[in-house]
């Protein structure tokens, strides 16, 4: 057993983007004591949460409390924040991050809480990160945790990866009564685990929406651990990260569960509803529906077969229809496990 870390917490946390789980790891880290900034990219939630004490767009019947400052503002935001949460949807990660650089005092920790591969490139977040703001130290946070558990106070674990020093930090900073972080520093297994469940969830959800059974979707959940865990090796992941919170934690809670907007979109889809219908503007945010084909893409780099992504991707795209994708799934070469 590892010795108990005894590292300081940042006394100042600045939140970028304050969507459901923006707004929610607002409140984690006040309850945390620290004191936090919130950005908000819409005129509109920075007013309500100034006027109400709320968050009525994104997390609605949540008090916040007065230790956490909403603006529009970034330079404001970032200003003395020891560590910054960036919490846009993954595929506008890198314009943040770019934005952020700009303003922000080089070699603080940015925390990308962001689930996602980016669509064109395949990178990773971490690589993102590298690319959109050298001279920050990257750091990622994921794990099992839907953002109305923990901002209802439901008790939650994630993990911070980081350098150690860095995760560590991060985990004093943000833990509280129902709120554990685990500390690591493995942020690719990390970054992989959070961004490819999403699209594991849409796969099981098409399962369940399709009626194909609790045993059908439980041989999918298993089989995609192993398409994650083989990429993840590849790329230089430790295969008890990919075991933990980030990768199998995540995939148990977000691909068995209706709350999870992938395994409901997935569900949605395995029903019948048009693709079209389910993304249009204003719908919720299903992050598997643009890492489908980044992962495809990255795994393709890696000469790595993903047979349950590429389905999920060719599904999405329209190139194959359901019942060709069950097909497809079942009449694979017969292997060993
Ligand atoms: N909601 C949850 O339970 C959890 C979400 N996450 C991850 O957090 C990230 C953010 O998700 P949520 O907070 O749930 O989002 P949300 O669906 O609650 O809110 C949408 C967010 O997208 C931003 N946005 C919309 N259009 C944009 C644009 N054109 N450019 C930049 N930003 C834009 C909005 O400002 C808002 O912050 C995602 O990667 C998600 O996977 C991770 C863990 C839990
Ligand atoms: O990442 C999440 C839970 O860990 C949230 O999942 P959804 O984005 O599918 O709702």
């Amino acid at each position: 057993m590892s010795a108990p870390s005894k590292a300081a917490a940042y006394e100042k946390i600045g939140v970028i983007g304050a969507g459901a789980w923006g707004t929610s790891l607002a409140l984690t880290a006040a309850r945390a004591g620290r004191k936090v900034s919130l950005w908000a990219r819409e005129p509109e939630v920075v007013e309500a949460i100034r006027k109400t004490g709320e968050n009525g767009i994104f997390l609605p019947g949540i008090a916040l409390p007065e230790n956490i400052t909403a603006t529009g503002d970034l330079a404001e935001a970032v200003s003395g924040a020891g560590a910054l949460l960036m919490v846009p949807p993954a595929q506008h990660l890198r314009s943040a991050l770019s934005a952020v650089a700009a303003v922000a005092a080089k070699g603080t920790p940015l925390v990308v809480c962001a689930k996602g591969i980016e669509r064109g490139t395949g990178k990773i977040v971490t690589e993102v990160i590298a690319e959109a703001a050298p001279g920050f130290e990257p750091a990622i946070l994921s794990g099992p945790s839907f953002a109305r558990d923990s901002a209802v106070g439901l008790p939650t674990a994630v993990t911070t990866a980081a350098r150690m020093d860095i995760a560590e930090r991060l985990q004093a900073s943000l833990s509280h009564a129902t709120f554990r972080p685990y500390a690591s520093d493995d942020l690719v297994g990390v970054a992989l685990g959070g961004a490819a469940k999403n699209v594991y969830a849409i796969a099981t959800g098409i399962v369940d929406g399709m009626g194909l059974g609790e045993s059908a979707r439980a041989a999918l959940l298993a089989r995609s651990f192993a398409e994650l865990t083989r990429l993840g090796i590849a790329l230089g992941a430790r295969s008890e990260t990919l075991m933990g919170l980030s990768g199998l934690g995540d995939l148990v809670l977000t691909a068995t569960s209706p709350t999870s907007r992938n395994f409901h979109f997935g569900q949605e889809v395995g029903r019948g509803r048009s693709i079209a219908s389910l993304r249009e503007p204003g719908k919720p945010l299903a992050e598997g529906v643009e890492t489908a084909p980044a992962l495809v893409t990255r795994a393709a780099a890696e000469k790595i077969e993903l047979p349950i992504a590429e389905t999920v991707a060719n599904v999405l795209s329209g190139a194959l229809p359901l019942d060709g994708a069950i097909v497809r799934l079942m009449t694979r070469p017969l292997k060993s496990e």
